[in-house]
């Protein structure tokens, strides 16, 4: 009997549906030469959610979420919903759905082959062979501090976390890091923020109690975000609150050139979110110009939390044929290389994806 995945789509806004339907298509020729299938419900989130129910993430897109065995989320927000507030704003319905799915762990991984290193507006000789995780706690922090507040004259986000959520995104941190190079680098600010003074004497523990055999160092934010530029070959696993998580990981998206490189996994007990770093990017959106890769590496992603780790690596394999020829979306499209639609770069990788199966 061949498996069917149920697959949850939350396209979204901006160009969330352009790399979404990428990722579609490529699952569709993975499941005709493979013995499992997909099936997707497609539901509405953000801006679109907001247009058609008036509410960021309506109670029956959480329900498909749930009972589904995967969700792919392309980006929500843009200019048309940037005067909303609060819990109305489209960013408050992808933070309810992460809450919602307990999905306490993001996966943001970065790897520079040489075919991208010369896109990188750092020397290709700082970037090549940078391959590092950032593992992001994504549930808790000052994204989710209560009180908040704001009476117009004052406004005010609290950040808190309780070794409980500390220990559990660590512990994902660690094991991750003993299936790779062995190493951690916890990344805080407690030379000012208590909040941060705890992050880091949990952190410590933790590794004392069950992770000494793997390597851990400490650093600032502040100095982690110019190491991620000057020296990212020294990271191999960063772990991270919430919001440093959310800056530290688009700052190592310069590392290959574009934002539209990198993707995400983001994992709790039951269904995983997968979800590309970038957002809407209303500044190219309904163009055809968006760079499909972040998308369906988050695909690639999502294969292997299916266990269908096979056809996660052709599509890695495929991505990497695809990265030899010389087409390229704008973003990455220097001299030498010829521009590319989103459409066109689906394409490429999806018939070098079927290649490796
Ligand atoms: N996960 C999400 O849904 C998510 C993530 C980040 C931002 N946002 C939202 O998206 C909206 C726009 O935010 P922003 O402009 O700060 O960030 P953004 O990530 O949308 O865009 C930043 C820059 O990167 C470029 N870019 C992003 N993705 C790209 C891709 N796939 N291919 C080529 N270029 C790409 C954009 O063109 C832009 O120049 C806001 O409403 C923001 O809140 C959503
Ligand atoms: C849109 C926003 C809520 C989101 C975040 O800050 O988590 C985004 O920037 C991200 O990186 O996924
Ligand atoms: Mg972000």
């Amino acid at each position: 009997m061949s498996k069917t995945y149920k697959i949850t789509l939350l396209p979204g806004d901006g160009i969330g549906p352009e790399v979404v339907a990428e990722s579609v298509k490529l699952l569709d020729v993975i499941a005709e030469k493979s013995d499992f299938s997909f099936e997707y419900t497609e539901a509405l989130a953000g801006g679109a959610a907001i247009d058609a129910r008036n509410d960021p993430m309506p109670q029956e897109t959480i329900d498909a979420c749930k009972a589904s065995d995967a969700v792919l989320l392309g980006a929500v927000g843009g200019p048309k919903w940037d005067d909303l507030t609060g819990a109305m704003r489209p960013e408050s319905g992808l933070l309810k759905i992460r809450k919602e799915l307990a999905v306490f762990a993001n996966l943001r991984p970065v790897a520079v082959p040489p075919s991208l290193a010369e896109s990188s507006p750092l020397r290709p000789a700082a970037v090549i062979g940078v391959d590092l995780l950032t593992v992001r706690e994504l549930t808790g922090g000052i994204y989710f501090g209560q009180p908040v507040g704001n009476d117009g004259n004052e406004a005010f986000n609290t950040m808190r976390y309780s070794v409980e959520e500390i220990e559990r995104v660590a512990r994902v941190a660690f094991e991750w890091a003993r299936k790779r190079r062995n190493k951690v680098t916890s990344v805080d600010k407690a030379n000012v923020l208590e909040v941060s003074r705890l992050w880091r004497d949990t952190v410590k523990a933790l590794h004392k109690k069950e992770f000494s055999d793997v390597e851990l160092d400490h650093m600032y934010i502040d100095n982690a975000t110019m190491q991620m530029v000057i020296n990212p070959r020294q990271f191999d696993v960063i772990l991270t609150g919430n919001i440093f998580g959310d800056i530290l990981s688009d700052t190592s998206a310069t590392l290959g050139g574009s934002l539209g490189l990198l993707p995400s996994a983001s994992l709790g007990k039951g269904t995983g979110l997968f979800e590309p770093v970038h957002g809407s990017a209303p500044d190219i959106a309904g163009q055809g110009k968006a760079n499909p890769i972040a998308m369906i590496l988050s695909t690639a992603m999502m294969l292997d939390d299916l266990g269908e780790g096979k056809a996660a690596t052709a599509v890695r394999q495929g991505l990497e044929a695809a990265l030899g020829h010389n087409l390229r979306t704008a973003d990455l499209c220097h001299e030498g290389y010829t521009p590319a639609s989103t459409s066109e770069m689906g394409e490429l990788i999806r018939t070098e994806t079927l290649r490796h199966l």
